[in-house]
């Protein structure tokens, strides 16, 4: 339990797990909490008053400072930053590195969201993993006990002082101040690799790409964007599928959301990777999270939507639904093949799926507009990042709503 310690008299209270109030602080714990001082001696809390001269110490409800924590697992240049600015833009507002802060963080701030990149976890820089011929895969190059300690700090309150990897540079820069945020993100090669860590997690996400699609994004943005040539790349993901088979693959048995990316079945020997079928594999039983689903829960469905209300050029679009395991847990599993030729056709889709978390009708497609613009959005990537993004809004929402029901004390100093 947190204390807060309330001087009637001022505004700002003053909370132990929270060294300096600012607003947004004092705003979340108005909400959560359900207290405020009018600065005339009164303290008003879930609609009672109580009149007082002196302070009060406030019993907050069990963790009512905590942070929600979200893992965000996958390989190097598998979709984790766009995925993550899909994320922040459901919450509103932009993220931003730290201001003022070095140039190469590899953090992005908003006003709800921290998202930090374990990446900033390395033990061992460029040079150090040369040295000891070990990839930054493996988790000897990682500092799992300080990742461990500086995400269980934040969850409960305290700010940490991060190590920063510099991707530039390859070495470790000095590091940033990070304040505990409403959601902290952790996204990175080892989200779910150390169980200390994945207990942390209220929610943790996989993005499986397959080896075929990641060789062609992998050109995509290499070749095209950083000069890397054909060989170079082949011999980078060769050299790192040893470790990736290791050690960031097996954490997807422990997600509560996989986004699975396979070559299509619409084209016959597809071998381009343009055209994607994606699958979205949720987890059942998970505390805030109901599976969205398609036309009726449950049941095993294969819909092609194309015709009147939906345009599709060659090889067209299917979409399945249906329960099945993973690892042995019970998982529904939405899936869709091929891509959107109109994006605000989408309507059409979104109007069919249930439990999508929205607050009002068509926010998928709305979102799914706004940025036709990243990698995916034709297609199920953009859609099952933009719906997850969503339920992980609902599922803050939840444990924020489930926090403020726990009754409130508050006595005498
Ligand atoms: N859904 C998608 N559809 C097509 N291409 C994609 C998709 N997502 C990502 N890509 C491609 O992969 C590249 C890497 O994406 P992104 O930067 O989001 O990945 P990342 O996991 O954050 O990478 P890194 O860890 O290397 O920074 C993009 O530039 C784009 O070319
Ligand atoms: O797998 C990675 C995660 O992004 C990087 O390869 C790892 O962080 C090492 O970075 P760099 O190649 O810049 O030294």
């Amino acid at each position: 339990m947190a204390i807060c310690t309330v001087y009637t008299t001022q505004l700002n209270p003053t909370c132990s797990s929270i060294s300096t109030p600012t607003k947004s602080h004092l705003g979340f714990h108005q909400r959560q909490v359900v207290f405020y001082s009018t600065g005339k001696k009164t303290t008003r809390r879930g609609g009672s008053s109580i009149s007082t001269s002196s302070p009060y110490v406030i019993t907050c409800s069990a963790g009512d400072s905590q942070t929600v924590v979200i893992g965000l697992a996958a390989d190097s240049g598998c979709g984790k930053s766009t995925f993550m600015r899909r994320l922040t833009s459901v919450f509103g507002g932009a993220a931003e590195p730290p201001k003022g802060g070095n140039p190469d963080s590899n953090t992005l701030i908003s006003d709800t969201t921290t998202v930090i990149c374990l990446d900033d976890y390395h033990s061992l820089d460029r040079t150090g993993r040369k040295e000891k011929g070990v990839t930054a895969l493996d988790p000897r190059a990682n500092d799992f006990d300080l990742m461990y300690d500086q995400v269980k700090a934040l969850k409960e309150g305290t700010a940490v002082d991060k190590p920063i990897y510099n991707h530039v540079t390859g070495l470790l820069d000095p590091p940033e101040l990070i304040k505990p945020p409403k959601i902290l993100v952790i996204e990175g090669l080892h989200p779910m690799y150390d169980s200390r860590v994945r207990d942390l997690l209220d929610f943790s996400i996989y993005l499986d790409i397959s080896n075929e699609v990641k060789f062609a994004w992998k050109i995509q943005r290499d070749m095209a964007e950083r000069g890397h040539s054909l060989e170079s790349i082949k011999a980078s993901i060769e050299a790192r599928k040893p470790d990736f088979d290791a050690y960031i693959d097996p954490q997807k048995q422990y997600a509560d959301a996989v986004i699975e990316v396979l070559p299509t079945q619409l084209i016959p020997d597809d071998n381009e990777g343009k055209v994607l079928r994606v699958k979205l594999i949720q987890k059942e039983g998970v505390q805030h999270f109901s599976p969205v689903y398609l036309f009726d829960e449950g049941s095993t469905i294969s819909w092609i939507p194309c015709g009147r209300k939906l345009t599709c050029s060659y090889p067209g679009i299917k979409f399945a639904y249906g329960p099945d395991t993973y690892y042995g847990h019970e998982v529904s599993v939405l899936e869709m093949d091929g891509q959107f030729d109109r994006l605000d056709e989408l309507i059409y889709v979104e109007s069919h799926l249930s439990n999508i978390s929205t607050k009002f009708y068509g926010e998928v497609t709305q979102q799914m507009l706004k940025h036709s613009d990243f990698p995916g959005s034709n297609n199920g990537t953009g859609l099952f990042q933009t719906i997850i993004g969503l339920k992980i809004r609902d599922l803050y929402e939840q444990i924020v709503a489930s926090r403020a029901k726990t009754p409130v004390e508050a006595t005498k100093a």
